[in-house]
């Protein structure tokens, strides 16, 4: 279980988040929503230890986190940043194996063929420059590589963005999977309609506070609720 309580972060002396508090469960997908600029990416930013704590805690299955992006990291967080960063000079394959950088022989092997397997448009391109793909597809080989050493907590920023919509449904079932085996996924997600039926919570996030923290499945049956503090942010 990852856990935030009165997380405060932001940059300098602006803050951002507001005395947030958030908790994901292994195998929970949580998908975050929100205007633009509500914060959602300094949360997972900040989760990440990319932007430093102002104020709060950070737990994962109880035991305190340290600072620090590569401390996190260590401990099992891995975030996907906006944008699909991936080394564009680089074949899929080598994206992959830098992914895996630490495990050693068959466990490295072992680990490169699991996660081609979970998504065939790589396993057909495994001697392509990263660069050469589509954004879709960088995206895809993004999550992929943050998945080569399985981490428990999986984060996610806007997976969607800049991508072909046919690509969306098969990125958010991976994460959907890699929730599945147990592991904890938040995903920051615009397009609530397209991603809301892959996630187990949803989380709205406006102006640096949480005003919405509920099952799934209550913003299925109604989605007037979300719509009304999204719309009422902007
Ligand atoms: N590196 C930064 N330095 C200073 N301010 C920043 C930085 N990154 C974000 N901000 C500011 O922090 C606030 C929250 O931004 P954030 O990117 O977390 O929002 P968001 O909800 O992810 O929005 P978007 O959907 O547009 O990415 C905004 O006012 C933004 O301008």
């Amino acid at each position: 279980m990852l856990r935030v309580e009165g997380l405060r972060s932001g940059y300098g002396s602006m803050t951002v988040l507001h005395g947030v508090d958030l908790a994901v469960a292994a195998g929970e997908l949580l998908l975050v929503a929100g205007a633009n600029g509500a914060g959602k990416s300094t949360l997972l930013a900040t989760i990440a230890g990319f932007v430093p704590e102002q104020a709060g805690t950070t737990t994962l299955d109880g035991a305190p986190l340290r600072r620090g992006p590569s401390a996190r990291a260590r401990a099992g967080v891995r975030l996907v940043h906006q944008g699909h960063r991936v080394f564009g000079e680089l074949t899929v394959r080598d994206n992959l194996r830098l992914g895996g950088y630490g495990l050693r022989g068959a466990r490295r092997e072992q680990r490169f063929d699991e996660v081609v397997g979970t998504f065939p448009l790589l396993a057909e391109r495994l001697g392509v420059f990263a660069g050469d793909l589509s954004g879709g597809q960088q995206q895809v080989l993004a999550i992929a590589q943050a998945m080569m050493l399985d981490p428990p907590v999986l984060l996610c920023d806007e997976p969607s963005l800049g991508v072909a919509q046919v690509l969306i449904p098969p990125i958010m079932a991976a994460l959907r999977a890699r929730a599945d085996s147990g592991r904890a996924v938040v995903v920051v997600e615009q397009l609530v309609d397209q991603a809301i039926e892959y996630a187990d919570r949803l989380v709205i996030v406006d102006r640096g506070t949480i005003p919405f923290d509920r099952p799934a499945v209550d913003y299925e049956r109604d989605p007037s609720v979300v719509r009304e503090i999204l719309l009422g942010s902007v």
